[in-house]
């Protein structure tokens, strides 16, 4: 039994603002990213990144197109204050991207990371302190004015570094660390405190940062701090407003979302969600949001397994085969009623006039991010018709007519709930081999046919037939082929059949494409039997068909 939650816990402690304008809005625009992985991702890794991981990360971010990248807490260690060191001497940074380092609000820490910058072109430096009332009585021990004075000490000390080093590029940005525990009227309060010895225009604007260091609420709490800090914060057209969601309670990303609704100019995050504890919010996610409803994001993901490759050989950590857009089984569909329906999306799609991507089940198309459709759909039992009629298309473009398609399921079905496994594209295409004759190896094979067209009502067939592996050579006449044809094996096998259903199509769209056909046959006891050949003409494919379908009546 778990505690009893009453005595344990409390409720967040929502603030009224009913004067909220964000439910009524939609994004229309993607925000500014920041990519904190290489500094708050790092630091909740259980072996932080070295020096080679930490170059390939910034490469990757560089490659994805990020322009703000927090690449360290130089004073937390000589790895990190060497990588940033790295980065400034050996000119790594391209013009268009700005770095980003963190530092605590402690004067050793903030002179450490101004010696890490020297020679920078373009930083955003970055200073925290936790803010909220557990932070201040636990961990500081200090009033709201004593905390107040730590961060605007800090902020002074900074802006002195600064002026020391003019060749910088500078923006300044805070953090009130937990600012979404806090109270809110502090968190403006200090913001204020400190924007007032950053002294920022509208020209040069600095960053305040609001984490959800801890995800404690429901994200339209959080959406209603941010626009209530939006709206009442006095010098708003002077500061860009950041947002740092943490995932503890599973919401980063709608906290993140409805915070762009309220407010909000940019984002803090990290690729795949990677983070302390539960992780940062996921800026893949994020992006593919917008990009999917038709917004682009200015970040790339054109190659999302390279992406996700590297952030997993950096950060050592596996990605959840669900892990939305990137996951191996994210674009993959095993139930049957969403196979049906996405097989009937792609064939739609073929014909529509317009370019939207209407696909059901499939939010996203999987070829934007690199992937194939190949594994769109999978087939085990939980399958239907259209599962193993999509794999059959897919890989060798066989358009099973749709009885055969009920039938060939049927056969799948008996397959896959015999061995509670998913049966692979190889396993489905021998499958049908053996089941429609495809194999060669049937009771009745044809050698050579001869054919003469006497009237337009009568054909006369000559048929070499191999039969049990005796060759039998034997003359029919008919309407047609097929009736020629059913004449002789009605006669040679004494099996009373007739051809009920008779479709074919060529494979390939070359002039060399070769001919598929499907004939069903049933005999007077009401048994059907379907059979399928290929061979290079249809007269050839269409006897080769009906001589598999009536060798299983001989078995
Ligand atoms: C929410 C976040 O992600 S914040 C970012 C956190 N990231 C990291 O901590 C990673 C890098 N950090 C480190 O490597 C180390 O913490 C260091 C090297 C920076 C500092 O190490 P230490 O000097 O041993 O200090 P430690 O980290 O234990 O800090 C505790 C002290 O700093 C104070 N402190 C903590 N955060 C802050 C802050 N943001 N501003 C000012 N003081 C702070 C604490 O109150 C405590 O003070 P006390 O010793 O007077 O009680
Ligand atoms: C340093 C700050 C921005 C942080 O990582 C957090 O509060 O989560
Ligand atoms: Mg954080």
């Amino acid at each position: 039994m778990l505690t009893n939650p009453e005595t344990k816990y409390r409720p967040f402690n929502a603030f009224p603002f009913p004067e909220r304008t964000w439910p009524n809005k939609t994004i229309t625009q993607a925000p500014i990213w920041c990519a904190v992985d290489m500094r708050d991702g790092n630091q909740s890794l259980i072996n932080p990144m070295d020096h080679d991981r930490k170059i390939k990360f910034f490469n990757l971010l560089i490659e994805c197109g990020f322009k703000q990248i927090e690449v360290g807490f130089p004073s937390a260690s000589d790895t990190e204050f060497n990588f940033v060191r790295h980065l400034i001497e050996n000119n790594l940074i391209p013009d268009d991207v700005t770095i980003q380092v963190l530092t605590a609000a402690r004067p050793e820490l903030i002179e450490r990371t101004f010696e890490a910058l020297k020679g920078a072109k373009k930083v955003v430096i970055h200073v925290y302190n936790a803010i909220a009332e557990i932070f201040r009585r636990i961990v500081f021990n200090k009033s709201q004015d004593e905390i107040i004075e730590m961060s605007c000490n800090a902020a002074q000390l900074v802006s002195d570094f600064c002026e020391k080093n003019p060749d910088t590029h500078w923006t300044f940005e805070y953090s009130p660390e937990n600012f979404s525990l806090a109270e809110m009227d502090f968190a403006i309060r200090i913001c204020e405190a400190v924007t007032n010895v950053w002294k920022p225009s509208e020209q040069r604007p600095m960053i305040i940062n609001l984490p959800s260091s801890v995800e404690s609420s429901t994200p339209n709490i959080f959406a209603d701090q941010i626009e209530y800090f939006c709206t009442h914060f006095t010098q708003r057209d002077k500061v860009c407003i950041s947002v740092h969601p943490h995932n503890d309670r599973g919401t980063a990303i709608a906290a993140a979302e409805l915070s762009l609704l309220a407010g909000a100019d940019r984002i803090e995050g990290c690729l795949l969600g990677n983070g302390e504890r539960t992780g940062n919010v996921d800026l893949i996610i994020l992006a593919l949001n917008l990009y999917s409803q038709g917004i682009n994001p200015n970040v790339d993901f054109h190659d999302i397994k390279h992406v996700a490759a590297v952030v997993k050989e950096c950060n050592e950590l596996p990605v959840h085969p669900r892990h939305p857009y990137v996951g191996d089984l994210v674009f993959s569909a095993f139930s049957g009623s969403h196979q049906d329906a996405i097989k009937k999306g792609f064939q739609t799609r073929q014909k529509q006039e317009h370019s939207y991507w209407e696909m059901p089940y499939l939010p996203i198309d999987p070829a934007d991010l690199g992937c194939s459709y190949e594994a769109v759909i999978r087939v085990n039992s939980q399958s239907g018709k259209s599962g193993s009629a999509w794999v059959l298309q897919q890989n060798h473009g066989i358009e099973l007519p749709p009885h055969l398609q009920r039938e060939f399921s049927n056969v799948i079905q008996e397959k896959t709930d015999q061995s509670g496994h998913e049966l692979t594209p190889a396993e489905i295409w021998s499958t049908f081999r053996e089941e429609y004759g495809l194999t060669g190896q049937n009771k009745l094979t044809l050698q050579e046919f001869n054919v003469e067209q006497n009237s337009p009502n009568n054909t006369k067939l000559k048929l070499a037939l191999n039969i049990d592996g005796k060759k039998t050579t034997m003359i029919g006449e008919g309407n047609g082929v097929l009736s020629a044809g059913t004449a002789i094996l009605k006669e040679k096998t004494q099996v009373d059949f007739r051809i009920e259903e008779y479709t074919e199509h060529t494979l390939g769209k070359s002039s060399d494409s070769r001919s598929i056909s499907y004939i069903k046959c049933s005999n007077k006891k009401g048994e059907s039997c379907w059979g399928v050949a290929i061979d290079n003409d249809i007269l050839g494919s269409s006897l080769k068909a009906l001589l598999n379908a009536v060798s299983k009546f001989i078995k």
